[in-house]
């Protein structure tokens, strides 16, 4: 028994140093640890917000826009978690009563109050941006314009949001943050991938955005705009065409059909059976079309259909001018364009209709959709109510000729042939952000796109956590093996003193 007592006394394992140092050694492995752990661990997954309203020519909507706080520089992250269309008409319809306008929003408005978590209300920017309606007004009217967005303004300070301004946007603008979007939402940028054009058709203007291997911009310096995102440049062509979105068309074409002041329109883009008395000054309230108002005129003419595909379309072509090209190339109105190159997502008025009329699958031969159309505008239009009672009937009736015009715009206007119609995919979402322009604003606005890559850390967080654990251990172990010296002779014989 005591040999065996004086074994004990003799385990150097059991001497007051070894056991300090053994304390130390796991209370710093265990803080190196702790520390590394805490130091680089993502935050606690905290949102930040955005808003933008965009104050189109038929509508306004409000987008909500969320990332994870500690990602702001990144890719791919910023997500649209709500969107909200506001009641009545674009803000440029309440020219004569701007006050309504600002009122307009107050819907959507409360709508994101109760979206974005209180405590991100004050940091939330919130921006509005119109496009081609107001760009309309500022022509025919700059100081009624001006009192929209002074209502607007006033109407927008009041909410809980940081309100960063309305402003109009250039139709370059508006068709260079499409494609930001498009390609954005796509992952395309942060990954330097080859990149989608952009068509967007509106209710007033259309836009083409794409990247051509043949235009560095010299030939139409007005159609380029250069970017560098994530370490990448861009050199992007770009058009928009005022007085081109299907609205203002619908005036061009029925412009050209009211020329010699009549009562009685018959529109082949129109269906058989449909007739509606319209008035002459509502139809030439446009600067699109209010020099032609022919002189004369009754107060109001009768617009019937006559459900014609072919000779639709003729009417159709005759609102682009295909003369007067002093470029090497052009789409029409003299506007210079490159040959079209790659994929394109075609959204906004392209979808509703496309969709509408079954003909969003591009695979299908031109020739097919064009017979298909045929059809379509050939249909009478008791018919067309009869089977789609729940359509707003101001769509229903618009069908015939906004389809006419998107095939005639995309082939006559953009030059795209039967084979490069198959490049078109037409889109209402990308990963549940709508296309258009305004995430590619906003990323813009608050600075979301990196100019250069950047940087990736060598290690994910757990490969990074493990890493550091293992190396800790490892210097325990190597630090507990230098103490060799001290160490008791465990395999030789227990001395017996
Ligand atoms: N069929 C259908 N048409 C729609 C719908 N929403 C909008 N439109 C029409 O599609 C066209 C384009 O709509 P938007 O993309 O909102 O255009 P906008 O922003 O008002 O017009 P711009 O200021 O020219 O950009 C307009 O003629 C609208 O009246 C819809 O849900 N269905």
């Amino acid at each position: 028994m005591s040999a065996q007592r004086e074994m004990k006394e003799k385990n150097l394992w059991h001497t007051p140093v070894t056991i300090i140092i053994t304390v130390i050694g796991v209370i710093a492995i265990v803080a190196l640890v702790t520390v590394a752990v805490l130091q680089n661990k993502p935050l606690h997954q905290k949102y930040k917000y955005g808003i933008v309203l965009d104050a189109g020519s038929s509508h306004t909507a409000l987008y909500i826009y969320e990332w994870p706080a500690e990602k702001d520089n990144n890719t791919g992250r910023v997500e649209q978690t709500h969107s909200c269309k506001v009641k009545g008409p674009g803000i440029s319809s309440y020219a004569s009563d701007p006050v309504k306008a600002g009122e307009s929003l107050s819907e959507c408005m409360q709508e994101a109050q109760l979206k974005v978590p209180k405590d991100r209300h004050q940091e939330t920017p919130l921006y509005l941006g119109a496009t081609a309606g107001m760009r309309l007004l500022n022509i025919e009217n700059s100081s009624a314009s001006d009192r929209v967005f002074q209502a607007v303004g006033e109407a927008l300070q009041k909410s809980p949001f940081s309100f960063q301004g309305a402003r109009i946007l250039s139709g370059q603008e508006e068709g260079a943050f499409g494609w930001v979007t498009v390609n954005y939402l796509d992952d395309r940028l942060s990954q330097g991938l080859e990149t989608t054009g952009a068509l967007d058709l509106g209710g007033a203007s259309t836009q083409i955005s794409f990247i051509s291997d043949s235009f560095d911009g010299s030939e139409s310096p007005a159609n380029s705009v250069t970017f560098r995102l994530y370490g990448n440049d861009y050199n992007l062509y770009t058009h928009s065409f005022l007085c081109y979105g299907k609205d203002q068309v619908l005036r061009l074409v029925l412009a050209h059909l009211t020329q010699s002041g009549l009562g009685n329109v018959a529109d082949p883009c129109f269906h058989s059976g449909y007739m509606e008395t319209k008035n002459y000054s509502v139809l030439y309230d446009s600067p699109c079309v209010s020099d032609r108002k022919p002189s004369g005129a009754p107060a109001t003419f009768t617009h019937s259909g006559r459900g014609d595909f072919l000779q639709c379309q003729e009417m159709v072509k005759k609102v682009f001018n295909f003369t007067n090209c002093k470029y090497s190339q052009c789409s029409f109105n003299g506007v210079f364009q490159p040959l079209v190159q790659g994929p394109f997502g075609a959204f906004s008025a392209y979808y509703f209709v496309m969709n509408f009329l079954n003909l969003t699958d591009t695979s299908i031969p031109l020739e097919v959709v064009k017979e298909k159309l045929t059809r379509y505008c050939a249909t009478p239009w008791n018919e067309i109510q009869q089977q789609h009672p729940k359509v707003k009937v101001k769509y229903l009736a618009e069908y015939c000729f906004s389809g006419t015009y998107i095939l005639t715009l995309l082939t006559e206007g953009y030059n795209f042939t039967s084979e490069s119609y198959s490049d078109i995919k037409f889109i209402k979402k990308i990963k549940g952000s709508d296309a258009g322009w305004t995430l590619g604003y906003m990323l813009n606005l608050t600075n979301m796109i990196p100019a250069e890559a950047p940087d990736t850390p060598l290690l994910p967080h757990a490969g990074y956590v493990s890493f550091v654990t293992v190396i800790a251990l490892l210097l325990f172990v190597l630090f507990i093996v230098s103490l060799r010296p001290l160490w008791p002779s465990c395999s030789k014989q227990p001395q017996i003193v």
